[in-house]
């Protein structure tokens, strides 16, 4: 089973050079510094031209994806990530990652603080890199500003780009990325872009009135352009139609590992914690 995963881990990283290939005849994906993975499934981002390049290269992604998601389903990863505290084999070929999924407010920010302090995890938060982009003054970022508000997802061509050059240049090797697969876009894309899958996902496991709540307070200090009832309502939206088929998936893989955050945060931490035995 083993040989089978790297041979076809192989296969993979080969599709993955063609993909590579493929985007240097692609001008306004590689503007973007991304792999042949497009804005094509967002309306938005094609009213605003990012789309024109991206109709050709996303039939290219949506053909190398099935075979990263095979692999996902198959790879010697999906197994031992399954077991609750299980760390990946030593000599892995690529880094740590643990994705952080959970409504908005669930306590995602709050408990990754608690990790990076106990077991030596850089935390990535999608939205944070995406926020700084946003006022980076860079070429898209009022069309980010304004997905962000509206509470959509901003295409993955940006947000993997920003996570992976966040990653590299941490120079370290376990990663929380927090708010990040944020629909099946995101999750393809990383496939394909990064050239591996996640170790595991840790969710966060909220009511909505009391995420609701919690971002309510939030929005009273944190100057966050969506922590208003009216963005909360459309985060909320997306999250059910769009994020949490993601955790479904992943759940099919047994690599789901859930917290109830309907409690004190040091309850919550102490449920989370449990999840990150192997990485002391
Ligand atoms: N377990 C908890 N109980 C009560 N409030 C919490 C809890 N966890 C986080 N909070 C607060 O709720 C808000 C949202 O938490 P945060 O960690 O930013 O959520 P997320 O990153 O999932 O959006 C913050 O103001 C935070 O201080
Ligand atoms: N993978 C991601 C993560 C966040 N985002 C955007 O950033 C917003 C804020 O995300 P966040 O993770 O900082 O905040 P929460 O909604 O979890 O509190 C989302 O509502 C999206 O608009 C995105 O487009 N793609």
């Amino acid at each position: 089973m083993r040989q089978v995963a790297r041979a076809a881990r192989a296969s993979e990283r080969a599709l993955y050079s063609t993909a590579r290939a493929y985007e240097a005849r692609a001008p306004l994906v590689v503007a973007e510094g991304n792999a042949a993975v497009a804005a094509g499934s967002h309306p938005a981002v094609a009213a605003r031209g990012f789309g024109f390049a991206a109709a050709g290269a996303f039939a290219t992604a949506a053909a190398f994806t099935p075979t990263a998601v095979a692999l996902c389903a198959e790879g010697e990863e999906a197994a031992p990530a399954g077991a609750e505290g299980s760390a990946p084999s030593s000599g892995s070929a690529h880094p740590t990652v643990v994705f952080v999924l959970g409504g908005p407010g669930a306590g995602k920010g709050t408990q990754c603080s608690n990790i990076v302090n106990d077991f030596g995890f850089v935390h990535l938060s999608a939205g944070d890199l995406l926020r700084a982009h946003m006022k980076s003054g860079s070429e898209d970022g009022n069309m980010v500003a304004e997905m962000i508000k509206n509470g959509q997802i901003v295409p993955s061509v940006v947000t993997v780009r920003l996570l992976l050059d966040a990653m590299k240049a941490s120079g370290k090797e376990r990663f929380l990325i927090d708010g990040f697969p944020r629909n099946k876009e995101n999750r393809d894309a990383w496939e394909v872009t990064a050239g591996y899958d996640c170790d595991f996902v840790l969710f966060f496991d909220c009511p909505e009135d009391v995420m609701e709540r919690r971002l309510l307070g939030r929005g009273e200090t944190s100057g966050r352009t969506d922590d208003n009832i009216e963005s909360i309502k459309k985060r909320f939206k997306t999250f059910v139609e769009s994020s949490m088929p993601v955790v479904d998936y992943y759940a099919g893989l047994k690599k789901v590992r859930s917290v109830n955050s309907d409690q004190s945060p040091d309850e919550v931490y102490a449920q989370t914690k449990g999840h990150f035995a192997a990485f002391v």
